[in-house]
């Protein structure tokens, strides 16, 4: 008898202790070899295929495990690998050199990673493809391959992954030069043959349903695009002997895309009924009579436990449409971006952990609805949990804080202003500061060493007595002061030795955030996050930064910037709750953040830089719904730093995006100085300010942190100097990309030591004069 599926479209890679993590980092650091590092990578996925197993998974999938970043592996399957990394021989260096850069002195080797860039609205990172002009693609299955014949004995179901061809081609791009007018769409009649090639070897292998994941589906298509699914989709289904296909769309409604998925000639089709619920009975309707619907009823971006009456409702309505044999029911997306196990959480507290759902008791919640399709009336032992915890959670005193209300309905369009426009603001800033022309900063974080980790590591684990560690993070802050001087910046920070992460630190402090002990998702490459679980009202129960920014700025004359995470990333990178707009969240967080700014004014501090590298990661997937988020994100940043005097500085850096499509928003925050990511992207961005005529100061990053290239003066230099040529001099600022916590410090003295020689060559070109 044929019955609901249960489906799961990506599982974390990471492992439950992290130990890609650890694996990655021990190899790149020559501590373990390549084969340790594979034999790591294969027990994690044998362990991953055989829970799902456990869990009843039916469709199990299969390469979407990654050493790095999934789309970097669909660019080597398909031989997308420029020009620049093809001399270097071995496949596994190679793949590291393209995610990360490699910089081998004995060997002369130099070549910059590939750019990274945010996977749609999450905190994911992919790398970027890059294709030259006359791009070709040779077919390289040897990872998928290699991992169908290793799940073999997990026992049927398997599902292969694949990263669709145009949503690869959508977030590629071109190389640098000789490449004008041409899209990477332009590519997509020689990439097709790839993915035929790829149907037919998974045909050999006897593999049943192969998963194209097409995320873009989601967005806004232009005419170009539209044509290009057209043909891809139709091809990819005419694919002889091919096995059956399923068309995996997430992180938002198909909208006008429905009747291109669903006139696909594909078998199946997911769609995502958390973020798009409304869609349901739009796709069903468009639905032909062939076509499964796979449900994403459980949430893959966020924790809280699945509502599963409302889901089961849902699930109902399908049945009863189309009949049980071609329903499907799923997580809405891969689970790559929540936590793994809500066993490895100790103290959260009973309560607050029947509220939640990691990617292994999601994939329980997956499993159970399955079971509950046939029934009309579900009452098995998990229903009556999850009731029980809805029915908890919101009537939890826990939930609601009366002061936050109170000062909700408090807030006066006064507070999101400043005293007096940018300009005003700027000559007594000028005046106050006396900066030399490209002043010289960073963005905030120095090196998190291995000392600093495990010196935390022990203080949480209490065999570090808080005074000690009190005095082992201050002679860190000491010590990164004095080579900042050494170094000769001219705004200096403090270092941020105390944060283990610059939310989960803040979500550690404020009332209304949970935070986990091992609640980790992977951010890009070996690096995990641990994002807090925003569960109620949000307060500033005390100061949180000025003890660190004060005692920095006693060790020196040079202005140090207080530093904290803004409002819309806080925001953005915590779990947030669902039972309130996120703009209401958002704005808590920024009345507790406003008055942290306004403490660390009183207490001296002089440049507040208030950092929102997520806000436009926030920005929803589709454009009509941009204006609006704008509205209330940028309100949030303004009503957080507008508390300040003229001649208070405020900074704000972003990072990871591009930025170009919201930079009248950017402007409207009307921050003092903004700093921003441009040298992977090689000061692509900077463009995007000149033509928008950005009118305040703005440091465009002259060096890559990600890599742990040492970039020379002259390049800095050079960018600095192309900088100069189309931005006021005056307004520039000098600083790298993005905080220096995951690199080493030899290369960092190394890396800024010739930054600031690179603003002095700069100076030289544009005088050393400030005015202006
Ligand atoms: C700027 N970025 C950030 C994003 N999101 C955030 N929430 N935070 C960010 O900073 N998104 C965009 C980018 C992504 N970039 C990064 C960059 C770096 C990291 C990173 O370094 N992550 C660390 C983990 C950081 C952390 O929380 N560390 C804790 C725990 C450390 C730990 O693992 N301790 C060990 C013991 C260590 C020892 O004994 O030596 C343990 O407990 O077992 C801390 O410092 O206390 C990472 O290592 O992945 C992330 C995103
Ligand atoms: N102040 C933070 C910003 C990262 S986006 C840091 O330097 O790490
Ligand atoms: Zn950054």
């Amino acid at each position: 008898m044929m019955s609901v599926l249960a489906t799961c479209l990506g599982y974390p890679r990471i492992g439950f202790e992290r130990e890609l993590k650890k694996a990655l980092e021990s190899f790149w650091s020559k501590k373990t070899s390549a084969a340790d590092l594979q034999q790591c990578a294969a027990g994690l996925r044998r362990r991953h295929w055989s829970l799902m197993k456990q869990a009843g998974i039916d469709h199990i999938p299969v390469g979407d495990f990654s050493l790095y970043d999934q789309v970097l592996d669909t660019a080597v399957m398909v031989g997308a690998i420029p020009a620049r990394y093809r001399a270097i021989k071995d496949p596994l260096v190679r793949y590291f050199a393209m995610a990360r850069g490699l910089q081998e002195s004995g060997e002369g080797m130099d070549v910059p990673a590939l750019e990274m860039t945010k996977w749609f609205d999450t905190n994911y990172h992919y790398i970027v493809p890059e294709l030259a002009s006359k791009q070709t693609f040779a077919l390289n299955a040897s990872k998928l391959l290699g991992e169908i014949d290793e799940a073999e004995t997990t026992g049927g179901g398997l599902r292969p992954v694949l990263l669709g061809p145009v949503t690869f081609l959508l977030l590629s791009k071109m190389e640098q030069g000789k490449t004008k007018g041409l899209t990477p769409l332009a590519f997509l009649d020689q990439l097709i043959p790839m993915y035929e090639q790829l149907l037919a070897l998974l045909a050999e292998k006897g593999i049943q349903w192969v998963q194209i994941d097409e995320p873009c589906l989601t967005l806004e298509l232009d005419d170009q695009a539209k044509a290009a699914y057209r043909t891809a989709l139709t091809r990819l289904a005419a694919c002889p002997g091919r096995p059956r296909l399923l068309l995996a769309s997430y992180f938002g409604a198909l909208e006008d895309n429905l009747p291109l998925a669903a006139g696909s000639g594909f078998d199946a089709l997911h769609v995502d009924l958390v973020r798009a619920p409304d869609q349901l009975d739009a796709v069903l309707g468009a639905l032909p009579a062939t076509m499964h619907v796979s449900l994403g009823l459980v949430d893959g971006r966020n924790i809280w436990r699945t509502d599963l009456d409302a889901a089961h409702a849902t699930i109902r309505k399908a049945v009863e449409m189309i009949g049980p044999d071609r329903v499907m029911v799923a997580p809405s997306c891969s689970l790559l971006h929540v936590p793994v196990d809500l066993a490895g959480e100790q103290k959260l507290g009973s309560t607050m952990k029947s509220w939640l759902a990691f990617a292994a008791q999601k994939l329980n919640e997956v499993r159970v609805l399955a079971d509950a399709a046939g029934s009309l009336t579900p009452s098995g032992q998990p229903f009556l949990d999850s009731r029980a915890a809805r029915a908890n959670r919101l009537a939890s005193p826990m939930v609601r804080n009366s002061h936050v209300g109170e000062r909700m309905r408090g807030i006066t369009e006064a507070l999101f202003r400043r005293t007096s426009p940018f300009p005003a603001r700027a000559e007594r800033q000028r005046a106050r500061f006396r900066l030399p022309l490209f002043p010289t900063t960073t963005i905030g974080s120095f090196p998190q060493t291995g000392a600093v980790r495990s010196a935390r590591a022990t203080w949480r684990a209490g065999t570090l007595p808080v005074p000690d560690y009190d005095k082992f993070l201050k002679e860190e802050t000491r010590a990164c002061i004095a080579k900042q001087e050494a170094i000769g910046l001219d705004v200096l920070v403090h270092g941020e030795f105390e944060r283990n992460d610059m939310v989960e630190y803040f979500g550690e402090q404020l009332d209304g955030f949970a935070f986990t002990e091992n609640g980790w998702v992977q951010s890009y490459g070996s690096r995990c996050v641990k994002p807090p679980v925003i569960f109620g009202d949000v307060s500033r129960p005390c100061a949180m930064t000025v003890e660190w920014s004060t005692y920095a700025q006693t060790l020196t004359k040079r202005p140090v910037k207080g530093m904290l995470t803004g409002p819309v990333t806080i925001l953005q990178w915590s779990f947030v709750r669902d039972d309130q707009p996120r703009q209401d969240t958002c704005l808590q967080i920024a009345l507790a953040l406003r008055e942290e700014v306004v403490d660390l004014e009183q207490a001296g501090i002089k440049m507040i830089q208030v950092d929102e590298p997520a806000i436009r990661e926030g920005l929803p997937l589709r454009r009509r719904e941009w204006k609006d988020y704008l509205r209330w994100a940028v309100d949030a940043f303004k009503l957080a730093t507008s508390g300040v005097r003229d001649d208070t500085q405020v900074h704000t850096h972003m990072c990871y995006s591009e930025f170009g499509d919201i930079l009248e928003a950017i402007a409207e925050m009307d921050a003092d100085v903004i700093s921003i990511e441009t040298s992977r992207s090689r000061m692509e961005l900077l463009g995007d300010f000149v033509r928008y005529q950005y009118p305040n100061e703005i440091g465009p990053g002259v060096y890559d942190i990600h890599s742990p290239r040492v970039p020379t003066k002259e390049e800095m230099a050079d960018l600095l100097i192309s900088a100069g040529k189309v931005l006021p001099a005056t307004r520039l600022w000098v600083n790298p990309d993005c905080g220096l916590k995951t690199r080493g410090w030899p290369e960092v003295q190394a890396a800024l030591r010739n930054m600031v020689e690179a603003a002095r060559v700069a100076r030289r070109q544009f005088g050393e004069e400030r005015v202006g």
